[in-house]
C-alpha cells in the first residue's frame, strides 16, 4: 500500500461524495471520542459508509482501548478498517487481532517534542498487531491529541518510517500547500488530513481537497520515482 490518501472528519454524505469525486481514497469518521465531539452521529456515519464503493474506505477515528468494544463497534458501524488514537495496550492490539483478523488496524503514534524513545518503542511492541501506524501532532496548549492543524518535527515522523516495519501515515496539519513537502521528507505511505481541508465555516473546502489529491500524488509519484 503506497500512495494513499485519508481526509478525515467527514460531516455529511455531501462531504464524503465530492472528497471521493476529488480523488481521495479513504474516508475518516471520528466518533467515541472522549470529548464527545463528534461532527455526525453515529447512525449518520453508518449510512455513509454503507455506500461507499470497494475502492475505497471508511475508517473509523476513536479513543477506544477494549479489543472487545472496538470489534463490536466496527460491526456496527459496517467499518473493516479502525484508527485507534487512544493509548490502547499491546496486549490489547493482540487481543483484537486475535478476535477480529479482518480489521484493518491503524495505530496512532502522537509526536510531542520529546517523545521519539517511546514511540520508537510503541512501534516495536505493537508492530506485530497493526497494519499500519499514523503519526499526528500533540497540542500541549489543549491536550488535544488528533485533528490539531499542528505540524510537528517531520524529522520524527521520518526517523519512525524508517524504523517501522508497518508503513505509515504521515497526519497533523498537513495542507494543500505543505503536504508535497512533508511527503518529500517523511516518505510515507500515507497522508491524512482534516482541519487544513476546511473553509471558514468548518466545512471541506473542494478546491483545498482537489489541490491536496494533486499535490499527494505529484510527491508520491516523485519519492517512488527515486527508489
Ligand atoms: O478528525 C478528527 O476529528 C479527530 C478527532 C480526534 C482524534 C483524531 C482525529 N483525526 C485525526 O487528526 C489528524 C489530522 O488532523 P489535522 O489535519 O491536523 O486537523 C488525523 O490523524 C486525523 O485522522
Amino acid at each position: 500500500m503506497h500512495g494513499l490518501i485519508q481526509v478525515a472528519g467527514i460531516i455529511d454524505q455531501a462531504e464524503a461524495d465530492m472528497i471521493i469525486e476529488e480523488g481521495a481514497d479513504w474516508l475518516g469518521f471520528a466518533l467515541r471520542l472522549p470529548a464527545k465531539n463528534e461532527d455526525l452521529s453515529e447512525a449518520d456515519a453508518a449510512a455513509i459508509v454503507k455506500k461507499i464503493q470497494p475502492a475505497h474506505k471508511g475508517v473509523i477515528i476513536t479513543y477506544l482501548t477494549d479489543a472487545d468494544e472496538i470489534k463490536a463497534f466496527c460491526a456496527e458501524m459496517g467499518v473493516d478498517a479502525i484508527q485507534l488514537h487512544g493509548d490502547i495496550t499491546p496486549a490489547e492490539l493482540r487481543k483484537l487481532r486475535g478476535i477480529a483478523p479482518e480489521l484493518y488496524l491503524l495505530k496512532s503514534l502522537v509526536v510531542k517534542t520529546d517523545n521519539i524513545g517511546e514511540l520508537t518503542g510503541v512501534v516495536e511492541h505493537a508492530a506485530e498487531w497493526v497494519d499500519m501506524f499514523i503519526t499526528d501532532t500533540f497540542n500541549p496548549a489543549t491536550g488535544a491529541k488528533g485533528a490539531t492543524g499542528l505540524v510537528h518535527d517531520w524529522d520524527i515522523s521520518a526517523e519512525l518510517a524508517r524504523v517501522s516495519p508497518r508503513p505509515l501515515m504521515l497526519a497533523g496539519g498537513l495542507t494543500p500547500d505543505n503536504v508535497a513537502a512533508a511527503i518529500e521528507k517523511v516518505r510515507p505511505a500515507a497522508v491524512d488530513a482534516h482541519t487544513g481541508l476546511e473553509n471558514a465555516t468548518r466545512r471541506k473546502d473542494r478546491l483545498k481537497v482537489r489541490k491536496f489529491v494533486t499535490e499527494s500524488r505529484k510527491a508520491f509519484a516523485h519519492i517512488a520515482a527515486q527508489v
